[in-house]
């Protein structure tokens, strides 16, 4: 096992869905793949390997911002040799255009973070998706018919702001939604010469105030798996 995970070395599959709740990921091992089973319980950080369409593939939370989903993607990396990672998460949208439900894929992400300022002695490092993983989930997503936006995302450390004055100006700079952890795993599958991307489904719209219902957010969500598994099991 490694620190934070309580998995025996080939228990976890090469292509894994991380979202951040744990309840999520257990939710996904329980709905979408066949066989799960349950292999991390360490800090409640649920993790699950199964299969999907025959293929395996393993589903794990990974907690709240940098810090938690930079823990569990370096071992996930390190310790269990994971090649393809892909977060299904939740986002505020800041885009007029981008409505409550749609899903956005994020093909880099800005942040104000200073994880990446400190790794790489103060420089603005562009951590950016796998461009493989990114062309299967948009054409699994345009294939359902899926109101889905590809672009910029911002990675923020505070989910409670003061002012939404940031929000716009990165919204007028075309950034499409805020959310708290894709700058950390792009940059650690950089690192690690590996697989990563971030699909994220619309939870609220942090101008407008407009957001989804339980049940609502639950069949979107559903859609958005669906195109991770996808693309993960597309992946060679
Ligand atoms: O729904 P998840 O994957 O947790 O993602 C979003 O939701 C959390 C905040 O409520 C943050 O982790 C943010 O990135
Ligand atoms: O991180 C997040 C996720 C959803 N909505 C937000 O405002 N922030």
């Amino acid at each position: 096992m490694s620190v934070h995970i309580g998995a025996k070395p080939n228990d976890i599959a090469e292509t894994i869905l991380l979202p951040g709740d744990p309840l999520r990921a257990k939710y996904i091992a329980e709905t979408f793949l066949e066989g799960a089973v349950c292999y991390n319980e360490v800090r409640g950080m649920l993790g699950y390997t199964g299969t999907y369409k025959g293929k395996r593939v393993s589903v794990q939370g990974t907690g709240m911002g940098v810090p938690s989903i930079s823990i569990y993607a370096q071992e996930l990396m390190q310790s269990y040799g994971v090649k393809n990672l892909i977060r299904v998460g939740t986002c505020g949208a800041i885009q007029e255009d981008i409505k409550v439900r749609d899903v956005i894929i994020a093909m880099t992400s800005s942040t104000d973070s200073q994880v990446n300022r400190l790794r790489f002695q103060q420089i603005d490092f562009a951590p950016t998706a796998s461009f493989e993983l990114l062309h299967k989930a948009y054409q699994a997503a345009v294939q359902r018919n899926l109101s889905v936006k590809v672009g910029n995302v911002f990675t923020s450390d505070s989910f409670y702001r003061d002012s939404l004055d940031l929000y716009k100006q990165l919204a007028a700079y075309q950034v499409l939604a805020v959310e708290m952890e894709t700058t950390a795993l792009y940059t650690l599958a950089a690192k690690f010469k590996r697989n990563a991307l971030s699909i994220l489904t619309v939870s609220d719209h942090i101008l407008t105030g407009e957001e989804t219902t339980a049940e609502e957010r639950q069949t979107t969500f559903n859609e958005m798996i669906e195109v991770a598994l996808e693309a993960a099991t597309a992946q060679s």
